[in-house]
């Protein structure tokens, strides 16, 4: 008998309670959405099946794997509500995810085809895939992948890591915080938006992330400080959206709505392989200016953002 869709649940990684699309087959269900793109499926890297039988009060019972399933099918929607993307490639490629990666591994990644989630180790992080922002940060590398390309190391790297962390405040709405979710160590989150000073980064001289160009890491760590250098674009990205004052600079922001379809824009059409911070200024300049004209308080907002973070 062939599979057939079904509407199912499952208690996240936190014990919340999930809805999501599955499928029923040959008496057993797995977590395959058929209903995204060419599919969203998540399966349990340690037995390498995506078949999860359900527990008696029908529920799925692995947390991490109906999180992960929850984040890929929310971050898809984003994309196509948001910008009419239809998944990582624009042609609707299915979206894989694996749990249970490695030994109590305290990261997640993209490969370049699919998303992994580790367990954390519960000192540093609890599983990965119980943040929103985590599945949609690393989705979010596909989605670089398929446009800029932009290279993993040094400036464009740190931009790579940068739009992963944007796209992932965008569709964990509710906050300007990456992480906060899956801190184990009593930590607020991994990194700030908002506030990247306040978030202690021991790879960097100062301790902290660096929230201006001047303070940006230079050495081998974190392949160029793909992690550290993403703070100084995530800075202006806030601005952009919210506003403030920084380093005495005044920055009246344009909200959420328009900051997504100007990094988008700026993405999608202008960044290259090896865009530097000063390109990431340019285009963004570029795209506020084709979305909402050269006199536009968009345009003000990003220019204002980008002086505010020293990069010209
Ligand atoms: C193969 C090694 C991992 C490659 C880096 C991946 S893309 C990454 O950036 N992972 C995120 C995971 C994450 C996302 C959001 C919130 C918490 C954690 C990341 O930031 N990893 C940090 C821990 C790092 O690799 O330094
Ligand atoms: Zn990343």
């Amino acid at each position: 008998n062939a599979a057939h869709d079904v509407t199912a649940f499952g208690k996240g990684v936190f014990g919340d309670k999930r809805k999501f699309e599955a499928q029923a087959y040959e008496g057993k269900f797995r977590l395959f959405d058929a209903t995204r793109g060419d599919g969203v499926v998540t399966y349990d890297n340690t037995t390498g099946t995506n078949v999860d039988v359900l527990s008696i009060n029908k529920m799925f019972k692995d947390g991490a794997a109906v999180d992960a399933h929850v984040n890929a099918e929310k971050t898809y929607d984003y994309f196509k509500e948001t910008f009419g993307r239809d998944s990582v490639d624009d042609n609707g490629q299915q979206l894989i995810s694996a749990v249970h990666v490695g030994e109590n591994w305290n990261n997640a990644s993209w490969n370049g085809r699919q998303m992994s989630y580790g367990d954390g180790d519960g000192e540093r992080f609890y599983p990965l895939a119980g943040g929103l922002d985590v599945g949609a940060h690393e989705m979010s590398h596909g989605v670089v992948q398929h446009t800029a390309g932009l290279i993993y190391r040094n400036e464009s790297g740190a931009l790579n890591e940068s739009y992963a962390d944007i796209f992932g405040a965008m569709v964990d709405r509710d906050d300007w915080l990456i992480g906060e979710d899956i801190m184990a160590d009593g930590s607020i989150a991994l990194r700030s938006l908002e506030d990247p000073s306040v978030i202690v980064d021991e790879r960097t001289e100062s301790g902290y992330s660096p929230d201006h160009w001047s303070k940006r890491y230079i050495g081998n760590l974190d392949n160029g400080g793909v992690h550290i250098n993403s703070s100084i674009n995530n800075k202006a990205a806030y601005l952009v959206s919210e506003g403030g004052e920084h380093y005495g600079i005044a920055v009246s922001g344009v909200g959420r709505e328009a900051t997504e379809q100007i990094y988008y824009r700026a993405l999608s059409f202008y960044l290259t392989r090896n865009s530097d911070f000063s390109m990431m200024r340019q285009a963004a300049i570029q795209a506020a200016t084709d979305l909402y004209g050269s006199n536009s308080a968009e345009v003000q907002a990003v220019t204002q953002a980008y002086n505010a973070v020293g990069v010209y």
